[in-house]
């Protein structure tokens, strides 16, 4: 754990790090405000993450009283190929101050992290990036992708499959209904690797609806779909309201949306695109393979772009490794390079089918060698190694290994992070 009582700063001239107690709370995420360029006042939002810090996993870099590097983690479950949810402490409010910047703080906090994410026993670290460039020294690979839309409804029809027209759609006030999005929310969670199990208040981060975030938008609004009375999923998302010398030009701004089947998620979908005086669907943040993008007409004039979203990071690359499963049988050794986390370096064993796996040390000559950015990246099935080994990334020791290992890392729905921490 980090220390939790002061050295000497100053002397050394180092900042001193430390767990976080709750009176330093302010101080610390107004620094925290500071360096993301953001002005630190209440709020909505700041409430919130005052309710939803670790304060235990959070460290302080202190330089005297001043507050100059921040870093949290929040207790996550993470559901892997295979559907086991499996313990990841999630890498939140990373921050240090411009005053001190590139002096290696960063660098000391995430040393103190991932030794305290390996004494919590926990297998893996996630995060996402305020620029990608910065954690791949630290061992996390690009592990998921998002696709960011912007929907030209005017020219874009959506095809919707049979039982669409069955699903019925009504608006609800969002925080009257959180139980039962919630409950839909649940069931998708197991289904889809780099989802991550809602822990008690984080509910609260879907109705986050602060007047300053709305630039001109209405309230956030709810819509239910319903089949013989029972919710079968809903979506979340504002309306703004623009207007240009040919006409309306709205956008629909959506929040998040989740269905317990296709005809359901078609039918959300197809009332986003139906909004009256709207003529964009504006949708950030979606899966890679989401069904709306087959169901368009013209997805050219859906104008998707694709982002890194969760970053991944083996804290402990045996545990991690077994703790999910692979949809084709692999029998390969790696020898794994990890610089900043030496106690996973070498030889390992994976051996693992659709029903489980195990991953252990072995002195067996290596089928495929790389390091632990890659095997975080390839983790969730998203990134294959076939292609990490194209760009020169993961080297092929044994014939065929790589071809083995690809097939059975990959994941038949595409992994995908819900939502940002
Ligand atoms: C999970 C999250 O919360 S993501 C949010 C990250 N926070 C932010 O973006 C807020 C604004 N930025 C900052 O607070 C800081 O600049 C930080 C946290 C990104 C970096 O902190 P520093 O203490 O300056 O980093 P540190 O000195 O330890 O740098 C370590 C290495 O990373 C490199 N590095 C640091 N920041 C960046 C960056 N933004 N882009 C590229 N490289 C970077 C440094 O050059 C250094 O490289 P070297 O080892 O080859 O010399």
């Amino acid at each position: 754990m980090a220390k939790d009582s002061a050295s000497d700063p100053g002397q050394s001239g180092r900042p001193e790090l430390r767990v976080l107690r709750q009176d330093e709370w302010n101080i610390w995420y107004d620094s925290l405000i500071r360096a993301f360029s953001g002005v630190p006042e209440a709020s909505e939002e700041r409430e919130l993450w005052d309710a939803l810090t670790e304060l235990d996993r959070s460290i302080g870099a202190w330089d005297g009283d001043a507050c100059v590097g921040t870093a949290g983690a929040f207790s996550f479950r993470l559901t892997v190929p295979g559907g086991a949810s499996v313990p990841a402490a999630g890498v939140t409010m990373v921050s240090v101050a411009a005053t001190h910047r590139r002096r290696g703080v960063l660098t000391s906090m995430m040393r103190q992290q991932l030794d305290d994410v390996r004494a919590w026993g926990w297998p893996l670290a996630v995060l996402t990036a305020s620029e990608p460039e910065i954690y791949g020294r630290f061992g996390y690979g690009v592990g998921t992708f998002h696709v960011n839309a912007e929907i030209d409804t005017t020219r874009v029809r959506l095809s919707v499959p049979p039982g669409t027209d069955d699903v019925r759609l009504r608006y609800a006030v969002p925080a009257d209904v959180l139980d039962v999005c919630e409950a839909v929310y649940a069931r998708k969670v197991p289904g889809r690797p780099g989802m991550l199990a809602r822990l008690p208040g984080w509910e609260r981060l879907g109705l986050l609806d602060p007047e300053s975030d709305r630039d001109g938008a209405s309230p956030l609004q709810c819509v239910l779909a319903e089949r013989d009375g029972e919710v079968v999923g809903y979506a979340r998302f504002r309306v703004k309201p623009e207007w240009d010398a040919s006409g309306p030009k709205g956008s629909v701004l959506l929040r998040d949306t989740e269905a317990l089947d296709p005809a359901a998620q078609a039918a959300l979908w197809r009332f986003l695109f139906d909004i009256d005086l709207t003529a964009t669907v504006k949708a950030y943040g979606r899966p890679m393979d989401e069904a709306w993008q087959h169901q368009v007409s013209d997805i050219r004039r859906c104008a998707p772009r694709v982002r890194d979203s969760l970053h991944v990071r083996l804290v402990d690359v045996g545990a991690a490794l077994e703790a999910r499963t692979y949809q084709a049988p692999v029998d390969v050794v790696f020898e794994v390079e990890d610089a900043f986390c030496p106690w996973n370096a070498g030889r390992w064993r994976l051996s693992g089918d659709a029903k489980g796996a195990s991953c252990e040390r072995t002195t067996d000559a290596a089928d495929l060698s790389l390091s632990v950015r890659e095997l975080g990246a390839a983790y969730l099935g998203g990134v294959s190694l076939g292609a990490l080994a194209g760009a020169g990334r993961v080297r092929e020791l044994r014939q065929g290994a790589l071809a083995e290992a690809s097939v059975g890392f990959a994941s038949a729905v595409a992994p995908w992070l819900p939502h940002g921490f």
